[in-house]
């Protein structure tokens, strides 16, 4: 090997200058990828890294080209910045490799011990062998495999990258809105950086990405060239990684033994088939719920290892359903609901006999965990659950405990919760150690949090009057009395509330619209009328809330996760501020604080309704507020997802689920914009306040009344002006009980009905003669029935459409039946 036996001045200046450029750029580019500079948050400190390396090299040319051709300065630079890098990769490799447990995570590390290996023939300096094998040539010889081995490095961090990434985006439902693009956050994500020839790779929140399941998606196989149809010669090796049968796992027999052991008191009743809904799984609690909640153990198990061992939630809750139903859902690691493809493993374990319990766990294991990549099947698993007060609860969290213990599931059991508490308790175990944690997975964390936002978000407004909160009997009310512990009251700039039905010793009294009537003293009294179900279907304040005219009332379901507002005038008219009245209200005020605090053009604010949303509302927020309105299918998982899309989302359903979601982007902004004015400090403050005070995990009661309250605190505005806003088109919802509900197949955001054939045609028929007339029809995800909603110019008009409607879907429900 010959080197510099040749040089020229220019070819010795080239040759020291590029191999200066190399190792700074090593020590530019190593930060950027162990700290995760290229994330959108730390833009700032990317621009003064960036700026920094680029003056240091050329400081260093310079110095070399106009000061001094100086050998020795120019071997201590070099190694000054090979040093920092290679502890900087030694330091990243011990880490990663201690939490993947994968070997290609601790190359850096070994790659750095090779280098300081031939590195120190250029220190240790010896006479050429035979006049031409010098220790500097050796050096360089022993560089040329760390190249090779450092390619694959890069390869495998960014397809690991990319499985995150998709992770995180896989949410997606089927619904044509969900196709759309995501909002992009400023900054590519680091893939797109290493691998810029690919193109545009999707940005996701930081927050997300640490969860790590396997597998790139085939969009990325193919970018990469990883595609069967590809040729390019390294194509070769990496298709056969991807594209090889799967590697059978066996599961332990003790495994499969315990889970088949355990469920024995739990049997699948027979004739009865179960599927995850709207929310969750919900039926009467005596008829093979617990079987079905010892089937989401399982489901939390291996959800939990296919997200790299993040806690998932489980909540035994029917929310709004009478006492003698319960029901059970699981949380996905960033509080929101299980993505939608799982709800289909959650369906096929919770229809499964007990003998075959180990075999479908070790078939979806092998199915969902094994890959010849990804053996994530080995992972621990960890699941914190919670329930409301329903009677059949412990024996529910018992099935629960023996499938999780079967699984040696790591478990945190949080006794009685309100559904979003334990949403939030989800999202504070899987933040806690990153960028943006959530908070403190405790009750008094999630009071502490709530109850500081909203003394920072009044900034010294005041309420008028107190509000009276009817908690339907459900688990609201306990906690509620738990958060007014840490709130102040009204004469100390804080709020007053009477709290109504908050009776969870009496298991029947939850929730209801039911009525019932008792024997007391010869007289009959109708008792238990309460909850937000209640007060929306019926158009009715609970009888207990005893409120004078234009007192602000509210109620909230039974497990605490919807709110509705309400008032009665001095006619005794009774007037209900519902979810698409929130969703206004909450809008109408971030946007007004976002405009006041002069970053309103920054950022896209907006609402996400149902087809059950008002049609004024809808009118109301596009033409009037000017804000965009996305409609979804029915569920908060979908307005959930959609909301996602903007960089402030608020959305709601009408019957009072919703919340505020502010991305990366947004919360970068609030927290970074420098305030002009008085005005604008305050502005930034109050939303920034608001970014903890609302319950971005899910739509939460608790958290929704106080914004609400916030926000009229804000606009001094009692109930009657907040009502003036706009007025509500009379609408009118039915429950029809079909043979099979399951016919009725929705699509359009669930405004038309696609099948059975004809049935749209005919509710179509009945709209074109209505006055301002809209109706559809959709089965329900949580009951036994078809849902008919109409609205139109007159309450005669949407009464009348509403039954037009009820009859059709009667009469092809009982077609559809006699055929089948
Ligand atoms: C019209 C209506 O209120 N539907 C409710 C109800 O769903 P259905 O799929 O309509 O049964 O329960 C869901 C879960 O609680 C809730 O998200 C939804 O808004």
């Amino acid at each position: 090997m010959i080197f510099h036996s040749r040089d020229f001045n220019l070819t010795e200046k080239l040759d020291y200058y590029a191999a200066g450029a190399s190792v700074f750029y090593g020590l530019y580019y190593t930060p950027i990828r162990v700290f995760r500079l290229e994330q959108s948050k730390k833009e700032r400190l990317l621009n003064i890294w960036t700026w920094t390396c680029l003056a240091l090299y050329a400081a260093h040319v310079s110095y070399l080209t106009f000061w001094r051709w100086d050998y020795t300065y120019n071997m201590a630079a070099n190694v000054v910045a090979g040093i920092v890098q290679n502890i900087l990769w030694s330091w990243f490799s011990i880490t990663r490799y201690r939490k993947m447990h994968k070997i290609w995570a601790a190359w850096p590390g070994l790659i750095v011990a090779w280098i300081v290996f031939a590195m120190s023939f250029e220190l240790l300096d010896f006479p050429p062998v035979g006049g031409m094998i010098d220790a500097h040539s050796l050096w360089h010889l022993g560089t040329v495999l760390p190249t090779y081995w450092w390619y694959n490095f890069l390869l495998k961090d960014a397809q690991e990258d990319m499985a995150v990434s998709s992770s995180s985006s896989s949410t997606s439902s089927s619904d044509e809105e969900d196709r759309r693009p995501r909002p992009r956050t400023r900054r590519q994500s680091s893939i797109s950086q290493i691998l810029p020839a690919l193109g545009e790779v999707p940005a996701y929140p930081p927050s997300e990405r640490f969860f790590d399941p396997p597998r790139p998606p085939k969009v990325f196989r193919d970018r990469l060239g990883l595609s069967p149809l590809r040729s390019r010669p390294k194509a070769e090796t990496m298709d056969s990684i991807f594209n090889q049968p799967k590697p059978v796992v066996k599961i332990q027999d003790e495994v499969k033994s315990a889970l088949v052991q355990n469920a024995a008191p739990y049997p699948l009743p027979e004739g009865k088939r179960f599927q995850y809904g709207t929310a969750g799984f919900r039926m009467k609690a005596d008829l093979g719920l617990d079987h079905v909640v010892y089937a989401v153990g399982i489901v939390a198990a291996l959800r939990s290892k296919r997200r790299n061992e993040a806690t998932i939630g489980v909540m035994i809750t029917a929310s709004h359903n009478p006492a003698e139903d319960n029901g059970v859902k699981v949380v996905d690691p960033m509080g929101d609901m299980l993505e939608q493809e799982w709800e289909e493993y959650a369906t096929k374990l919770a229809n499964t006999e007990n003998a075959l319990f180990g075999d479908v766990y070790e078939k979806l294991t092998n199915d969902l965990l094994v890959d010849p990549v990804h053996q994530v099947h080995t992972r621990k698993s960890r699941v914190v659950f919670a329930r409301d007060t329903r009677a059949s609860g412990p024996h529910l969290i018992k099935a629960l405990k023996a499938s999780l213990d079967a699984l040696h599931v790591e478990y945190t059991d949080y006794g009685i919760l309100t559904t979003p508490m334990l949403h939030h308790m989800v999202r504070c175990h899987n933040t806690k150690n990153s960028p943006r944690p959530f908070g403190e997975a405790s009750e008094a964390g999630y009071y502490k949090k709530m109850a500081n936002a909203f003394k920072k978000a009044m900034y010294g407004r005041k309420i008028k009057g107190h509000l009276t909160v009817d908690c339907a009997n459900g688990v609201g009310g306990p906690k509620l009395h738990d958060l007014l512990k840490y709130l102040p009251n009204a004469s100390n700039d804080g709020i007053d509330i009477k709290v109504v039905n908050d009776d969870v010793i009496k298991p029947e009294a939850l929730n209801y619209e039911v009525m019932l009537s008792v024997a007391c003293n010869n007289s009959l009294l109708i008792i238990f009328q309460c909850g937000a179900d209640y007060v929306k279907t019926k158009q009715r304040a609970p009888p207990s809330s005893n409120a004078v005219p234009f007192e602000r009332c509210c109620s909230l379901d039974g497990d605490a996760d919807r709110i509705v507002y309400y008032f009665i005038d001095d006619n005794k008219e009774f007037h209900l501020l519902d979810g698409d009245r929130i969703a206004t209200l909450a809008a109408n005020f971030i946007a007004d604080q976002a405009r006041i605090a002069g970053i309103g053009d920054k950022l896209k604010i907006g609402v996400v309704q149902t087809a059950y949303a008002n049609g004024a509302s809808t009118e109301y927020i596009q033409k009037v507020m000017k804000l965009p309105v996305d409609c979804t299918p029915t569920g908060v998982k979908h307005l959930h997802h959609a909301a996602k899309r903007f960089d402030i989302g608020v959305y709601f359903e009408a019957n009072g689920h919703g919340t505020v979601l502010f991305n990366d982007n947004a919360i970068d902004i609030i927290k970074s914009h420098d305030p002009q004015s008085p005005g604008q400090k305050h502005a930034l403050e109050s939303l920034d306040a608001l970014t903890d005070l609302i319950n971005q995990a899910v739509g939460d009661a608790l958290s929704d009344m106080l914004l609400t309250e916030v926000a009229l605190a804000h606009r001094a505005w009692s109930p009657q002006d907040w009502m003036n806003t706009y007025i509500d088109l009379p609408n009118k919802l039915v429950r029809v009980v079909v043979p099979d509900r399951n016919v009725f197949k929705a699509v359009d955001a669930e405004r038309r009905l696609e099948s059975p054939a004809g049935a749209q045609a005919r509710i179509d028929h009945y709209v074109n003669l209505t006055n301002r007339g809209r109706a559809f029809a959709r089965a329900s995800g949580t009951e036994d029935a078809v849902r008919v909603y109409a609205e139109a110019h007159s309450a005669r008009d949407a009464e009348k459409l509403a039954n037009q409607v009820a009859e059709v879907v009667e009469a092809y429900g009982m077609r559809a039946a006699s055929k089948s």
